[in-house]
């Protein structure tokens, strides 16, 4: 008997050995598959979505054919959108078809030559510029309304909205009347007669000035990117790339979750809508939440919101970025912002003047001095000065360099060093 206790104590010491084990493996694997709840946070336009399908291309297995063809018609539907506000966009800021701006008076610094861009340098990023801006934005300020004086008075000879002639304006008359009706069905396209038209349109002086005016009116920041690559995208066998899908623009109105395992690491990504009457949707998913990503447009710092056409989108990006860093909900977040669209910002320096929309910043007008101001404009909003805020400057649609930061987005979120950060 007493052998027999011996022996069944014995099976169930190993047993309770064994089910402790089991309970290690458990939490080891649980350790070892830790779940990150993130949120893209950030007014509309900044990139979030554009982050999201990073996430997938670096992370998931990409986009399929059909995926791709999917795309198609939200490309086409931004080509013909970009078109008709730069028509639109023509008659509100009174610029005739075939207007070519007089050049602008040099300064000491020789640099007003490049203050029109041309469409066909928009794709790329250029290089770092020099230190012009802040000393020239005074006469520049002065030498571009001279220059918008002069376009309005040539609408008006030329005879204003109604009484243009030419191919442009016949042109922009067809993409006036376009219906976006195409948009609706997947194997329809734009009509030949509106591709030619937005082409035409798009070769006129007239047109590329008004694109230099293009944080007057609301454009999107893909305008030239599909069209100076009209004859591509019109394709009837054309599928978009990356690149292309990247590039398109959606409003977001649903908020999505996506899971994406990385190592060991599941991420529920949560894109939200960044529009002001989107932001209402958001609370629901703010408990738990393990790091935000927030984004925001760099380059927007001349451009006013499409939801009131008056509030600056970086001082409502700063408003809200307030609000949601200091928010107590979020005490222990990681919160890592992107400063993003750096490749607009680059090229935005070289012609638009921090000062001219952020008077408190003094220059010079370069990328370094620029891109470290706002960066302080955001960081100093964080009232906790024991947190640690991340900040990244981004280039969303550029998958190499998203690989690059999303890497350390990930080395941040999982490790310990969180906690020693305010977390
Ligand atoms: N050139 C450039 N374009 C960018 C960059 N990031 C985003 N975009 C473009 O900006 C547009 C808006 O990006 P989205 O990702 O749709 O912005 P969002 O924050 O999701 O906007 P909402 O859904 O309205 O909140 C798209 O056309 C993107 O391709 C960037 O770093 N550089
Ligand atoms: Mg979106």
């Amino acid at each position: 008997m007493g052998s027999c206790v011996s022996i069944e104590s014995a099976t169930a010491a190993a047993q309770s050995k064994k089910i402790d084990q089991n309970i290690k493996a458990e939490q080891r694997q649980a350790k070892f598959q830790q779940t990150v709840k993130m949120l893209l946070l950030g007014a509309g336009e900044t990139g979030k979505s554009t982050i999201l399908k990073q996430f997938k291309l670096i992370y998931g297995t990409g986009y399929t054919e059909e995926e791709r063809i999917g795309y198609k018609t939200a490309i086409l539907a931004n080509v013909v959108t970009c078109a008709k506000a730069l028509v639109y966009a023509m008659d509100s800021l009174k610029i005739p078809y075939g207007f070519e701006p007089p050049p602008l008076k040099e300064t000491a610094s020789g640099a007003f030559g490049s203050a029109f861009r041309s469409h066909a340098s928009l794709n790329q990023p250029e290089k770092e510029s020099g230190d012009t801006g802040s000393v020239r934005s005074l006469n520049e300020g002065k030498e571009l309304g001279r220059v918008a004086k002069s376009a309005e008075e040539a609408y008006y000879a030329a005879g204003g909205e109604n009484r243009q002639s030419g191919p442009s304006p016949k042109a922009a008359q067809v993409i006036r009347g376009c219906e976006m009706s195409f948009c609706f069905g997947i194997d329809e396209s734009v009509p030949e007669e509106v591709i030619e038209s937005i082409k035409t349109v798009w070769q006129d002086s007239g047109i590329q000035y008004c694109y230099s005016r293009a944080n007057e009116f609301q454009l999107f920041d893909c305008c030239a990117y599909f069209l100076n690559d009209l004859d591509r995208i019109t394709d009837p066998k054309y599928i978009p790339t990356d690149s292309d899908i990247l590039n398109s623009r959606v409003m977001t109105t649903t908020i999505t979750e996506t899971k994406i395992k990385i190592q060991h690491v599941l991420f529920r990504v949560f894109d939200v809508g960044g529009q002001r009457t989107e932001r209402k949707k958001w609370v629901p998913y703010f408990d738990d939440v393990d790091a935000i990503i927030y984004m925001v447009a760099i380059s927007s710092y001349d451009q006013v919101l499409v939801e009131d056409n008056a509030t600056n989108r970086l001082e409502e990006a700063m408003t809200l970025f307030s609000s949601i860093c200091n928010h107590p909900i979020f005490a222990s977040t990681a919160i890592i912002i992107f400063m993003n669209k750096i490749d607009i910002f680059k090229t935005k320096l070289k012609t638009v003047p921090i000062t001219k929309y952020f008077p408190k910043f003094k220059g010079p007008n370069n990328v370094d001095k620029g891109s470290a101001f706002f960066a302080s404009q955001f960081l100093a909003l964080n009232a906790n000065a024991k947190r640690k805020i991340y900040v990244h400057f981004t280039w969303a649609t550029d998958t190499k360099q998203i690989k690059k930061v999303l890497a350390t987005v990930y080395q941040i979120i999982t490790s310990s060093n969180l906690k020693g950060a305010g977390m």
